[in-house]
């Protein structure tokens, strides 16, 4: 049996009124024709989503974009406007989860609003509106257009030279699309930048001294996850660490059926 991948949700109301765990088909795809792994979606919801319970179902845990974003509480600074909106259950799965991952090399891998819950979890600040500091630009899609778009490659990443990712991708400098409006202010101690746009936006980490796969791009390597030659080899690695995470946990499963 493959892997079995959970995707955080993230909550909407179908038809204005009816409450939903969910997300979009675009991750589930990934995962399934990429990562070569089952999809999971699961409530972004303490009540119901246990920590402990997750662990053990889960082989690793894809953390998605999300337009709320994660309440500046959770890296010690006052709420203004300026942070916009807020999912305070998917705060409350998502960064234990996190903590208890990385302390177990268990597989994370975090996608924009993913990336920063990774940040945050390990200790990071973000800032609210990037595009208002200096120098910096718009990393927002447009607010209209198709979904081609929305998901056009728009800027540069330039990796450490020799380090993973560069070493995943088998290139210095790739290009990504963009679609946040908060990025990492001041990174936690374990936060190690991989990957930076030409304006210094902080855009590919992973974790030092982490025992498992856990790296967080801010960009959507889940769109046209099977074409893009970025997005392969992230989900192909992570289900490589899915795999090898259920085969050590399970010695006596390891013959496929
Ligand atoms: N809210 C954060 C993260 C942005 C993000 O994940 N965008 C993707 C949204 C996809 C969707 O609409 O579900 C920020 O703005 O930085």
């Amino acid at each position: 049996m493959r892997p079995i991948v959970g995707i955080i949700s993230n909550s909407y109301l179908i038809n204005d009124q009816y409450p939903a765990h969910a997300n979009g088909a675009m991750n589930a795809e990934a995962i399934n024709r990429v990562a070569d792994a089952m999809p999971l979606v699961f409530p972004a919801c303490p009540e119901t989503s246990r920590i402990d319970e997750l662990l053990e179902v889960f082989d690793g845990f894809l953390l998605t974009g999300g337009r709320p974003n994660v309440h500046p509480e959770e890296y010690g600074a006052a709420e203004t406007e300026a942070h916009g909106t807020f999912d305070r259950g998917r705060d409350a799965v998502a960064l234990p989860l996190i903590r208890a991952c990385v302390e177990r090399g268990q597989p994370v891998l975090g996608i924009c609003r993913g990336f920063q819950e990774v940040a945050v979890a390990m200790g990071s600040t973000l800032h609210p509106e990037i595009r208002d500091l200096p120098g910096r630009m718009n990393h927002r899609m447009p607010p209209d257009g198709t979904l081609e778009e929305k998901f056009a490659l728009r800027h540069e990443v330039r990796f450490t030279p020799g380090g993973p990712f560069d070493r995943l991708m088998g290139a210095q400098t790739v290009m990504t699309n963009t679609l946040h409006g908060q990025g990492i202010e001041t990174p936690g101690p374990r936060i190690v930048i991989d990957g930076r746009a030409p304006d210094d936006t902080p855009e590919a980490i992973w974790i030092k001294d982490a025992p498992g796969f856990c790296m967080a791009v801010q960009w959507h390597p889940e769109y046209r996850a099977a074409e893009d030659p970025v997005s392969r080899p992230l989900f192909k690695a992570f289900g490589q660490a899915c795999r090898d995470w259920r085969a050590a946990r399970n010695p006596g499963l390891r013959v496929a059926v």
